[in-house]
């Protein structure tokens, strides 16, 4: 016992050696309660280890359970919206409502330039524990994303260099300020990681971690048996995830760790260390949510073709708005659960709408479209992408300006001629120059059928000729065959 209690004090100064460098906003946390444990408490801890998988969440999936009125529990409401997958401890239900409000942290590697819709879900539940009084942590793994989280991957992950982890952390860092508007703290490892030494490490904390244990983690299993197997920075991360928990809970009050399911090893890593290192019986808790899937069963992400990013500059609001409006019906009642903040009511009532005569198509899905879009992009994103949206569909009333048209220049091919070469040119001719059509005949074909269209007017006579007054504020020309394809013309 004494080698223990010498082993942990050291251990506890090593900890209180570390510098953490916050964010300014960190200083919300003065006013938070202290920690209901003593750190120096040494005896064996008697905890059983617990891990409580939700059995709710696929009822809530098919028809929305009654609502419960003035619920202050967030853990009923995201079991209600399909939200949990797993939680470490039944006793979380009590701790939501029982004790003093909760820090509550989720962590996000700057591996991409920007954040992605799957990474949206711990957003969200963030924003759910700060709806609820809490108080949410977003930690970006400016330390863990240069080794590499395993966890759902099947192939090492490449390096990462400097500049881009620098680049992607600005980046998912606006992104997080911006959606969660200043409601949270952000903090970012690199910050204590900088400080802590190898041997150090090994001693006070690797010590505790039991090889088997790690192993045994779904993330290192799968890995093992590929032929590329797993090196040994990939190994460690579960530990460096755990530690940080370890960190936040010793150093900021942090009681819980929110992630996709595919964190349960690393969540459940630090849940361990905590107990194992500063003996504390009870306190930490992990919650896992369901990684968001298309109907296709494949996962929201990065790696696939066309993932949907967060960041306006990766995709902009009117293509971000444009994907939620067209989900399938098979979809939308499961998005409108977990992707939005609607009352369970108004989501049984459009799912009940959806089934009857003379339901307006897209209803749910416009619903849909403008709760996300207005989350992740604000209040004027969703009406530039709504302004957008009514603009460019073809034969739309609404005059066409030149901001409404660059704002979808990045998701439909351009051109750029000059004033000479468009004006007095026949339409059909620059249709063709554009790219719109291999040929004037097919150009020919489809205004003769009333489908093709001049800055989203349809043009009837075959003779048309681009005249001044048509190129929208001295700049730009939309052309479109159909409600599809459109080419925008620069004029330089
Ligand atoms: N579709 C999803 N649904 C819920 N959570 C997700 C989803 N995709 C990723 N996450 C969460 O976001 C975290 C960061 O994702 P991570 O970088 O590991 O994978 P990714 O961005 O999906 O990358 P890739 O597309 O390369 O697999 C993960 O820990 C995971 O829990
Ligand atoms: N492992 C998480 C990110 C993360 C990093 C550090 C943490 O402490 C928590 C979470 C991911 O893959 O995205």
């Amino acid at each position: 016992m004494a080698a223990a209690s010498t082993t942990i004090t050291r251990t506890l100064l090593l900890f209180s050696s570390f510098k953490t460098s916050l964010t300014s906003s960190s200083s919300s946390f003065h006013n938070f309660p202290k920690l209901p444990f003593s750190p120096f408490k040494t005896t064996t801890s008697t905890y059983t280890y617990c891990c409580y998988h939700s059995s709710t969440q696929s009822q809530s999936q098919s028809s929305p359970p009654p609502r419960l009125n003035n619920n202050n529990n967030v853990i009923e409401i995201l079991q209600q919206r399909g939200l949990i997958e797993s939680l470490t401890s039944p006793d979380l239900h009590d701790a939501v409502v029982s004790s003093s409000p909760l820090k509550v942290y989720c962590g996000f590697d700057p591996t991409a330039e920007s954040l992605h819709l799957g990474n949206l879900l711990g957003i969200i539940v963030l924003s759910w524990f700060h709806r609820l009084g809490h108080h949410p942590v977003a930690l970006i793994g400016g330390a863990t994303a240069r080794v590499g989280d395993p966890s759902g991957k099947s192939l090492e992950r490449p390096d990462l260099d400097l500049d881009s982890l620098r680049r992607n952390t600005l980046g998912i860092q606006s992104t997080i300020a911006t959606i969660l508007s200043g409601n949270s703290v952000i903090l970012n490892n690199y910050d204590w990681w900088k400080e802590v030494k190898l041997l150090d490490f090994l001693k006070d904390v690797g010590k505790y971690a039991r090889v088997g244990t790690m192993m045994a983690k779904e993330s290192v299993k799968k890995r093992l048996e590929s032929e590329q197997g797993m090196s040994y920075t990939e190994f460690t991360y579960q530990l460096l995830q755990g530690y940080d928990f370890l960190h936040l809970y010793k150093n900021e009050g942090v009681r819980v760790q929110i992630g996709g399911s595919d964190q349960w090893g690393n969540i459940t890593a630090g849940t361990e260390l905590i107990r194992k290192v500063l003996q504390v019986e009870k306190g930490a808790y992990g919650l896992t949510f369901p990684l968001l899937l298309k109907s296709d069963g494949t996962k929201f992400g990065k790696s696939e073709d066309g993932a949907i990013w967060l960041s306006p500059a990766m995709l902009s609001p009117y293509k971000f708005y444009q994907y939620f409006f067209s989900v399938p019906d098979s979809d939308v009642v499961r998005f409108l659960k977990m992707l939005t903040f609607l009352e369970m009511e108004e989501i049984g009532e459009l799912e009940r709408e959806m089934g009857r005569v003379g339901y307006v198509p897209n209803t749910a899905q416009r619903r849909l479209a403008e709760e996300v879009t207005r989350f992740v992009h604000g209040e004027e994103g969703l009406m530039e992408a709504i302004k957008a949206t009514k603009a460019l569909r073809p034969g739309a009333e609404t005059k066409l300006d030149w901001e409404t048209i660059e704002g979808i220049a990045e998701d439909v091919p351009s051109c750029s001629f000059k004033y000479d070469q468009v004006v007095n040119v026949q339409l059909v001719e620059l249709s063709v120059s554009a790219g719109l059509f291999e040929s004037k005949s097919a150009a020919r074909r489809l205004l003769k059928q009333g489908g093709l269209y001049l800055n989203n007017s349809r043009v009837d006579g075959e003779d048309k000729r681009i005249e001044a007054e048509d190129i929208v504020d001295g700049k730009v020309i939309l052309l479109s065959a159909g409600k599809k394809n459109k080419v925008l013309v620069r004029i330089s």
